[in-house]
């Protein structure tokens, strides 16, 4: 019997399940890169650990897909919610998933789509982060993770994100997820997003979330509601004073068994 798997999505940030309820699996760094790896596994942008911890909620043991470790992955959240309904582990509804960043409250709509609380978006400073030569001021906001939104009237589609942006290693000394927005209307934004320890993605739940607090921010709010366009599709995302929410579709594609000897041999 070999190792079970599910793929997901949530707005097309793609993700790996892997069930692993009594904590057996051996989750190595390589492992998580080649089944991330989209030519010799079977591809995604992250890892997401399904494990049952002795006291609390499903935690979901989250990894980037160069097999770093993040604090929050918010499309993951919401991909991992849409498991456990789906395997009749929780039922639909609100229930708890807990997350490096603390326990987060899951709403799972009859639709398909996954609100996920995802806690407070404070906003820490200002920085900036540079593409091809060009810099571009940006709001630094942490959503349990880090980020640099940046707005801009540079239409985002003509970014060329393959290079992680440089930005100042002083003020992220672990790295940074960098967001680059244009506002289409009022509470209607566009964003793509580098990812720290993936690359481009089509989609950054964390990040619509930081997008949508930076935007309020330079606008002089600090709580309100938009939605976010992403490569991948739509988000909505409101922001409170001591908390966030993140609405969009989770999606399960594909579920079966990797190769025993292909695991072990990695
Ligand atoms: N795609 C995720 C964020 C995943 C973690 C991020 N790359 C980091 O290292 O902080 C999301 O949907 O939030």
């Amino acid at each position: 019997m070999g190792v079970e798997f599910l793929k997901g999505h949530g707005t097309e940030n793609d993700f790996v399940l892997l069930p692993d309820p009594d904590g057996l699996l051996d989750l190595t760094e390589s492992r998580v890169r080649a089944l991330c790896d989209r030519q010799r596994g079977l591809g995604a942008d992250g890892v997401l650990r399904v494990v049952r911890p002795d006291f609390g909620p499903w935690f979901m043991d989250y990894r980037n897909a160069d097999g770093s470790i993040a604090e929050m992955c918010g499309n993951g959240v919401r991909v991992f919610a849409r498991y456990l309904v789906e395997a009749g582990l929780v039922p639909l509804g609100e229930f708890a998933v807990g997350t490096r960043a603390g326990q987060r409250g899951i709403t799972a709509h009859e639709d398909g789509t996954v609100t996920a609380d995802m806690g407070p978006a404070r906003v820490t400073g200002t920085s900036s982060a540079r593409v091809g030569g060009v810099e571009f001021a940006g709001v630094a906001v942490n959503v349990g993770n880090p980020h640099l939104a940046c707005l801009t009237e540079t239409p985002v589609a003509s970014l060329d994100l393959r290079d992680q942006p440089a930005h100042d290693p002083a003020v992220f000394p672990q790295g940074v997820n960098v967001e680059f927005v244009n506002v289409l209307g009022d509470g209607a934004l566009r964003m793509r997003v580098h990812e720290r320890g993936v690359g481009e993605t089509r989609s950054c739940g964390t990040g619509t979330v930081a997008t949508v607090a930076a935007w309020l921010h330079s606008t002089g709010q600090r709580t309100g509601k938009a939605t976010v366009d992403v490569l991948g599709g739509q988000v909505t995302v409101v922001v409170e004073e001591e908390s966030s929410t993140l609405t969009g579709p989770a999606v399960l594609l594909a579920r079966g068994e990797l190769d025993q000897a292909w695991w072990d041999a990695l």
